[in-house]
């Protein structure tokens, strides 16, 4: 069984970012991306903290905006305006999800797509459903293909299950394996909360990619011998007797999941920093993208 490192694959991501960053810097530009958070969720917050750090010891410009959960969406979107209109800023996210009271769509619709580096806009949506490769794919799916590639996981043939089908990870995670080419090519099934007889479908994978938001859903009888598994899962648990008072863990029962498989991620150490890595290498590719 091969262990896929999140950490390890990261590294080899930022290394590239850090080559690119040195030649941008040649022509006087500096890649920027603001985080926007509304609200005090602790996870969220712990994210956007990690992000900005990995930013700072990149040499990326980081603007870290932390709004109160009483902000309304007209304020809201008028920060997104003025970070449209920033030259120094080539890169937006805004944490998901908001506060109840602010409509997600219209905060996204607000961002320039050529800011987007989340890849949630309605034209970089387009964009990778057309396989047009000027637009920003999401980074949980874009850093899981990236792991396939790295592990040296042929996707091309390859029966592929997706669980799950957000607009975050599920959707674009089929999109990319089913594109044509490097690390797409894939025969790709999506499964939901409506899929009928789970396990069959599950079973029937030779790569299984788990993005559902349960503790340690997908067990042991639900996998191929042999299959290879990305578990996109973070899911705080409660364990008392830590002194965090919980622990983290993927959508996958690790333990009895991972002697069958042929490789698998682990959480925490998993998907995660390749979330953070390929933001870094999207708000890069904006800033070459750019003209300011
Ligand atoms: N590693 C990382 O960087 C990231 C990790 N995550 C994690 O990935 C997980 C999924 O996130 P996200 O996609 O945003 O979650 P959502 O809640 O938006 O979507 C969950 C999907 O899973 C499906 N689902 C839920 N329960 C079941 C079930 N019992 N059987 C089959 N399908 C089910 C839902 O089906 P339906 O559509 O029918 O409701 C839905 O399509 C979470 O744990 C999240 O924390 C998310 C983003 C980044
Ligand atoms: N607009 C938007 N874009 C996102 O990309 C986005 C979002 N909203 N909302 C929430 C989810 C979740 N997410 C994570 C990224 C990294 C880790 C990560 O690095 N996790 C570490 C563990 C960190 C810890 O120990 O707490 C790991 O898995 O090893 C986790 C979760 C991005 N998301």
């Amino acid at each position: 069984m091969q262990l896929i490192h999140g950490p390890e694959v990261a590294a080899a991501v930022l290394a590239e970012c850090e080559k690119d960053i040195a030649e941008l810097a040649l022509m006087g530009k500096k890649p920027g991306l603001a985080v926007v958070l509304v609200g005090d969720d602790p996870a969220s917050r712990a994210y956007v903290r990690s992000k900005d750090k990995k930013c700072r010891d990149l040499g990326l410009h980081s603007v870290k905006l932390e709004l109160a959960e009483s902000t309304t969406q007209e304020e809201l979107l008028q920060v997104i305006a003025g970070l449209n209109a920033d030259p120094a800023i080539h890169g937006i996210l805004v944490q998901s999800p908001p506060p109840k009271h602010i409509d997600e769509s219209a905060v996204v619709m607000a961002i320039d797509p050529r800011k987007d580096v989340d890849g949630f806009h309605p034209v970089n949506v387009a964009k990778l459903a057309l396989e047009d490769r000027s637009g920003f794919v999401p980074c949980t799916p874009l850093g899981c293909q990236r792991m396939l590639l790295h592990a040296g996981i042929e996707t091309s043939g390859a029966n592929v299950v997706v669980l799950g089908r957000s607009m975050i990870v599920g959707k674009p995670m089929a999109l990319l394996l089913m594109g044509k080419g490097r690390g797409g090519d894939a025969t790709v099934t999506v499964a939901h909360s409506r899929t009928k007889n789970l396990a069959e479908v599950t079973r029937g994978a030779d790569i299984l990619v788990a993005a559902i938001g349960r503790p340690e859903f997908v067990t042991a009888d639900m996998v191929k011998e042999g299959a290879v598994v990305i578990d996109v899962g973070i899911n705080r648990v409660e364990a008392p007797e830590l002194p965090k008072g919980y622990k983290l863990v993927g959508d996958v029962a690790f333990d009895e999941v991972a002697p069958k498989c042929r490789a698998i991620t682990p959480v925490p150490g998993g998907v995660g920093p390749m979330t953070i890595a390929m933001l870094m290498a999207n708000t890069v590719k904006a800033c070459k993208l750019s003209d300011k």
